[in-house]
């Protein structure tokens, strides 16, 4: 099912402009929104999961009104938020099976069929009579998405799931996640660029309650393909670099600090041209030094 916002506005009673006129397109598969700490991501998933009001705009999934059909965008809805909890005496088979009762899954043996399932699917059967309080980050996230998937719902939203994943849990999580976004429209709100870069076939990059960028990651990075240059610096010579050209990151390799800038010309200064990478696009954006829109416009 097809997601489409149109200027979504959210301003919080303090003054904070958390939401400022986004639209986006969202289709079916899986969705990156990339974003900093703060640019309004869990706002934006909290009103697309109808827990939160916004200000004005409209959103429609397919033919529904979500500001307003509340109870049929829940029939379609499964939803993991930035802060799931779990309760850390109750094993996981017993905290889904209550969540399952919510849901409406009132038959018992439908219900015992469903749960096995998805603990199954998210890898945890093994794990199904020990009590949550022990279970890793990564047990927990998949925990969350077993929850989100009861009753088989068409738009999924998980918000800055892989956050405090180590390596190999985020792999796992990624390869539930991908299997997901297969058949359905799945949101995955993130700060965390490989994130995007290993899932989503769509993506948008928002900054301070604004769509910066919104495309395909792979085209995104074709479109900036000649403009990435690259240098090690020493730490004195960073300020004076960081006045002349557009720095988009610093980042220690091998204890060398390792300099990107964008520039649609050979900015000089021994500065090479290097293989742009999603990483390129995100720091560019949100550093204001790229807005293709602005440009076509
Ligand atoms: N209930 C609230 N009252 C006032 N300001 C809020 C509230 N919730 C969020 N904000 C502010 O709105 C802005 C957007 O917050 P939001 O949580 O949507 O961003 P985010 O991209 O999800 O960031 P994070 O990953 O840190 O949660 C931030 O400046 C935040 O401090």
């Amino acid at each position: 099912m097809e997601l489409r916002i149109r200027n979504l506005s959210k301003t919080y009673a303090n003054g904070v402009v958390a939401l400022d006129n986004v639209s986006l397109r969202i289709p079916p598969g899986m969705f990156g929104l990339l974003g900093p700490n703060g640019a309004g991501k869990s706002t934006l998933m909290r009103i697309l999961a109808t827990l939160q009001e916004c200000d004005s705009g409209s959103v429609f999934l397919s033919d529904i009104d979500v500001l307003d059909e509340k109870d049929a965008v829940r029939q379609l809805l499964g939803y993991l938020p930035q802060d799931f909890g779990v309760y850390p005496k109750v094993t996981a088979y017993e905290l889904l099976d209550h969540f399952a009762i919510l849901k409406g899954l009132s038959n018992k043996a439908r219900r015992r069929e469903v749960v096995d399932g998805l603990l199954q699917q998210t890898n945890l059967f093994e794990v199904r009579h020990q009590r949550m309080g022990g279970f890793s980050g990564g047990m927990r996230q998949r925990f969350g998405i077993a929850q989100a998937l009861l009753g088989d719902p068409q738009l999924i939203i998980v918000d800055e799931p892989t956050a405090g994943l180590d390596p190999q849990e985020r792999v796992r999580f990624h390869n539930l996640l991908s299997d997901i976004g297969e058949d359905k429209t799945v949101i995955l709100s993130t700060h965390i660029v490989s994130d995007v870069a290993d899932l989503c076939a769509n993506m948008a990059i928002i900054n301070k309650g604004q769509v910066l960028l919104c495309g395909e990651p792979q085209k995104l990075t074709y479109d900036i393909e000649d403009s990435i240059w690259a240098r090690f610096a020493t730490k004195q010579e960073l300020p004076l670099l960081q006045k002349q050209h557009a720095v988009i990151s610093t980042r220690l390799l091998m204890g060398r600090t390792l300099v990107h800038v964008y520039s649609e010309r050979d900015p000089g200064d021994g500065f090479e041209p290097t293989q742009a990478s999603l990483e390129d696009v995100y720091f560019a954006t949100i550093a204001g030094h790229y807005r293709p829109e602005e440009e076509a416009s």
